[in-house]
């Protein structure tokens, strides 16, 4: 068992604080949110994620794992120290380091035995650097020594518990091989392989793993605005594709582009740190404009379908950036939402779980519904931008006989055109043919 100490409770925090706890060492997860905090220790989980609030309870009730805003007596109390606190992006694009440079601080401030600080969060590479020499310069006593190991997070949101308990990897960064065994060893219940590099290659994967899946994306997305043009199918080409195991079949579904808490900001931080290294990484800055365009394409497809939208009734069904997750960074919702309500549209939105935390994000006048059915009841066109379960499963038949016209235009190709033709409905998607338009589309098809 060992004494951990992870700074930062968020979406990344929380859960590896909690998978720690889970293979036996005492957790204590710490943060500046007192709120936050408060509900934890309640026993109230501030995220949705699956699975998340059993195994905090469990790791609570055996005392494996403790909650705290006394950020400097929980360094005091641990010899492994976590960082695992927010890198937004900032004004210009870049990782904005201020919450891990005040996470540093304060590890120097409390560094009472040695230790070894672990950096979680995904940062530009040098950063272990930096936070030796912040914890250095802030050391209360000069002859405590410590050591600073890179150790990036590849969970994603609404399948963290099980990302985590069943990690690909633990990819682990050092200049010192007993704070990397170390490392390593805690890591051994999870039962993975390890992959242990130097500091600055254990930063990099991180932006280099995350820019990747977005390129992939981003290709997909290309690929399938030709489809659209040239009467190709995307899902049967990203699926012919995939079978080619040099190519694999995951992070090819097309759609209205990447959104979330990383993506975004990691590929504009890459960019930025390539920029500043002397490298224009023109393929990565596509990849970004590519990824922008993709999620205007929607109202394309509206204003082709319904033509102008002032007095349109739009049902906008998803408002999350995925799936089983109640985060709302950079989901497409904020960018489509606000355009269809400046262009006079009434908005009836549906998520099953992001609705409270849209509500801080979204403007005032949209209207929010419990149900698909009241989302739809009366509007003249349906879109479709998360595809939640309860989306997926919805009875087309209830849908359409409610709506005002049965028109979908659906950003994530949540179903096969046969059985939206058969429904009735016109349909468009993304890389793929329209159905029930004839007439209108170059590129309608009938069955
Ligand atoms: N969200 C993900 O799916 C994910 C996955 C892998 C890696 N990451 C990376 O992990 C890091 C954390 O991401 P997140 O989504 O968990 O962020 P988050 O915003 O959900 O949580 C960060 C938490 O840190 C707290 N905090 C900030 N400064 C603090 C300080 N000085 N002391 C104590 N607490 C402090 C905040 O109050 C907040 O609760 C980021 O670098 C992110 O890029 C995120
Ligand atoms: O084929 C795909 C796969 C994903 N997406 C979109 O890509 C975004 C990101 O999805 P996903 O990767 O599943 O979610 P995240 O929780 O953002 O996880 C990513 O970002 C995390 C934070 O760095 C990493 O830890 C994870 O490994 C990485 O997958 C979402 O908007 C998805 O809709 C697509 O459009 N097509």
């Amino acid at each position: 068992m060992r004494k951990i100490t992870v700074i930062g409770t968020g979406y990344v925090g929380l859960v590896s604080g909690t998978c720690f706890a889970e293979i036996g060492n005492r957790v204590i997860c710490c943060d500046v949110d007192q709120q936050k905090i408060e509900k934890l220790r309640r026993g109230e989980i501030p995220i949705y994620e699956p699975g998340l609030e059993e195994l905090v309870m469990k790791n609570m009730k055996r005392e494996q794992l403790y909650f705290t805003t006394e950020v400097g007596e929980a360094i005091e109390a641990s010899d492994i120290i976590y960082i695992a606190v927010g890198t937004p992006m900032s004004d210009t694009g870049e990782a904005d380091m201020r919450y891990v440079m005040s996470a540093a601080k304060k590890i120097g401030e409390h560094l009472n035995n040695r230790k070894i600080i672990v950096n979680k969060s995904t940062v530009p590479v040098g950063t272990a650097e930096l936070v030796r020499e912040v914890v250095q310069a802030n050391k209360k006593y000069p002859w405590i020594s410590f050591d600073v190991v890179s150790n990036p997070e590849f969970l994603r949101e609404g399948s963290a518990i099980s990302d985590c308990m069943n990690m690909d990897r633990a990819v682990i960064g050092s200049d010192n091989a007993e704070a990397a065994k170390a490392i390593a060893e805690l890591h051994a219940p999870f039962n993975t392989h390890i992959f242990t590099t130097d500091l600055e290659s254990a930063e990099m994967i991180k932006y280099a793993a995350n820019t990747f899946l977005a390129t992939k994306i981003s290709f997909i997305n290309a690929i399938a605005n030709v489809c659209e043009r040239v009467g190709a199918n995307v899902i049967d080409v990203a699926e012919g594709m995939g079978l080619d195991s040099r190519i694999g079949s995951k992070f090819l579904q097309a759609g209205i582009g990447y959104g979330g808490s990383c993506f975004p900001k990691d590929t504009y931080a890459l960019a930025h740190m390539a920029d500043k290294a002397g490298y224009d990484f023109e393929l990565l800055k596509s990849v970004i404009k590519t990824n922008q365009r993709q999620r205007l394409i929607i109202m394309d497809k509206l204003r082709e379908a319904v033509g102008g939208l002032a007095g349109k009734q739009v049902a906008v069904l998803g408002l999350a950036f995925k799936p089983n997750t109640d985060d709302m960074r950079y989901a497409p919702s904020l960018t489509i939402i606000p355009e269809l309500l400046k262009q006079g549209a009434f908005v009836r939105a549906f998520d099953p779980i992001a609705t409270e935390s849209a509500r801080r994000e979204l403007p005032g006048d949209v209207h929010y519904c419990e149900t698909v059915e009241q989302a739809v009841a009366g509007s003249d066109v349906c879109v479709i931008l998360t595809e939640w379960n309860e989306v997926l499963s919805m009875d087309l038949d209830r849908v359409r006989q409610t709506m005002k016209q049965p028109i979908v235009i659906d950003g994530r190709n949540c179903f096969d055109l046969q059985t939206m033709q058969k429904s009735g409905f016109e349909y468009h998607s993304i890389g793929r043919s329209s159905v029930n338009s004839a007439g209108r589309d170059r590129h309608s098809v009938n069955f």
